[in-house]
């Protein structure tokens, strides 16, 4: 059995990020940035207008009330063409370009207006209510960085730097098996004793939350041919997760069968509570996660390590949460050598650290425990018991 983080360094050292692609920027949402991306056009492109009121030339305006006469209006795209003279004022608007000689702009709400003329009645000074030239960014610099995950705010920015397209790292393709004879999907019919699939749903779901194309292998049947047949969908894919199978049972042949049929294994088993058999390596050309059949076991490794994995092959740092220091609300005894994550409810602590309270049965066949949770402590291998009120390390999922 190999540490944790062990097995999470051989996993991301053996992936690399995908090639780049272009995509138009309405397509950008979510994706990865393959290089850093530079404006290419200075906002503002030349001073502006803050607010709606009347271009001015600041020292006209020192004393007030004065009244200037009114010599033309600034609408915002377009602009005044001519110049404002002593004793004169534009009628301008938000985002309109600042008239030559005008270097002040007064709000309409401080002034009244007569015939032709305008009388002020707030003093101003030079660059009141002006955006100067390039107060947002300049042409050429660069504004994201490469590994950098999308946002509507992101789109907002890159569509104002005059971006229309990106290149962003190709999305992962993986493929997800599930294994086992006694396994039927959701709603299908099924024995008294039959086990549903709940966790190749979720993994797809996961696949696609973290911004990949989740391949749909299917159930695999417990017999070496059905098992090689449908991995071999994953030719095309970035990475082949396989569900079960994977432990030491005589059906549990994936291993086995993967390997028969070209697999190479660089570590099957990990010190880690629940997730145990969980195995690395590659499947031909296609690496190759497979995760242990116990559906809580499958989703907390596919938090743990297919989430970094795809975060690798997507170019973009690990998003993995950090574990943050909670209060036990109830007593945990010693740890064995195997790291532990224990599925936890937060209440709100009365001193600022949250309380975590862990499930009390924590059998790796409970989805509903998993479900619920909004915590997993994490205990180190040998670590020593707890009691209530002490600190722990927690990975908040999603407080
Ligand atoms: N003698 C031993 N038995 C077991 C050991 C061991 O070390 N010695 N390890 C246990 C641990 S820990 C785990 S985890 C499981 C994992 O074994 P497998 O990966 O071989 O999983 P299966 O036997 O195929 O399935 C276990 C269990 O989970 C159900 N299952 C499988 N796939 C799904 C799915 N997609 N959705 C929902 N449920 C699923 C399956 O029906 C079994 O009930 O082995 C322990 N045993
Ligand atoms: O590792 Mo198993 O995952 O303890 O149930």
């Amino acid at each position: 059995m190999i540490p944790v983080e062990d097995a999470l360094a051989r996993i991301t050292a053996a992936l690399s990020p995908l090639p780049a692609e272009i995509v138009p920027l309405s397509g950008a949402l979510g994706r990865v940035l393959a290089a850093p991306v530079a404006a290419r056009r200075t906002q503002p492109p030349v001073p502006v207008s803050a607010m709606d009121g009347w271009a001015v030339r600041a020292e006209d305006v020192t004393e007030t009330p004065v009244a200037l006469d009114i010599v033309g209006e600034a609408p915002a795209g377009l602009g005044f063409k001519g110049r404002v003279d002593v004793g004169e004022a534009v009628r301008i608007f938000t985002g309109a370009p600042i008239p030559e000689g005008a270097d002040a702009v007064v709000i309409q709400e401080n002034s009244t207006v007569c015939d032709r003329r305008v009388t002020l009645t707030a003093k101003t000074w030079p660059g009141q209510f002006i955006r100067p030239l390039g107060l947002d960014f300049s042409a050429g610099e660069e504004l994201l960085p490469a590994g950098r995950t999308l946002s509507f705010r992101d789109v907002a920015l890159l569509a104002a730097a005059d971006v229309p397209d990106v290149a962003v790292v190709r999305r992962p393709r993986v493929a997800v098996l599930a294994t086992g004879d006694e396994l039927v999907p959701p709603g299908a019919h099924r024995g008294p004793a039959q086990i549903v699939d709940a966790a190749r749903p979720a993994l797809v779901a996961f696949i696609r939350e973290k911004g990949g194309i989740a391949l749909d292998l299917g159930i695999a049947r417990d017999r070496e041919d059905d098992i090689l047949e449908k991995a071999s969908g994953a030719v095309d894919a970035d990475l082949l997760v396989t569900l079960g199978g994977a432990s030491v049972g005589d059906r549990d042949l994936v291993a086995r069968v993967l390997a028969g049929g070209g697999a190479d294994l660089d570590f099957w088993k990990i010190a880690m509570r629940p997730g145990k058999p969980l195995m690395f390596g590659r499947f031909g050309a296609t690496p190759l996660l497979g995760l242990p059949g116990n559906p809580v076991s499958a989703l907390v490794c596919a938090l743990l390590f297919l989430g970094p994995a795809i975060d690798r092959l997507s170019g973009r740092p690990s998003l993995q949460a950090s574990c943050i220091p909670m209060r036990l609300a109830t007593p945990i005894g010693a740890n064995d050598r195997r790291q532990d994550y224990i599925r936890a409810t937060v209440e709100p602590g009365a001193d600022g650290i949250p309380v975590a309270r862990p499930a009390p049965v924590q059998d790796s066949s409970q989805l509903r425990t998993f479900a619920g949770a909004q915590a997993l402590i994490v205990r180190p291998p040998l670590a020593p018991a707890v009691e209530a009120g002490g600190i722990v390390d927690a990975l908040p999922l999603d407080l």
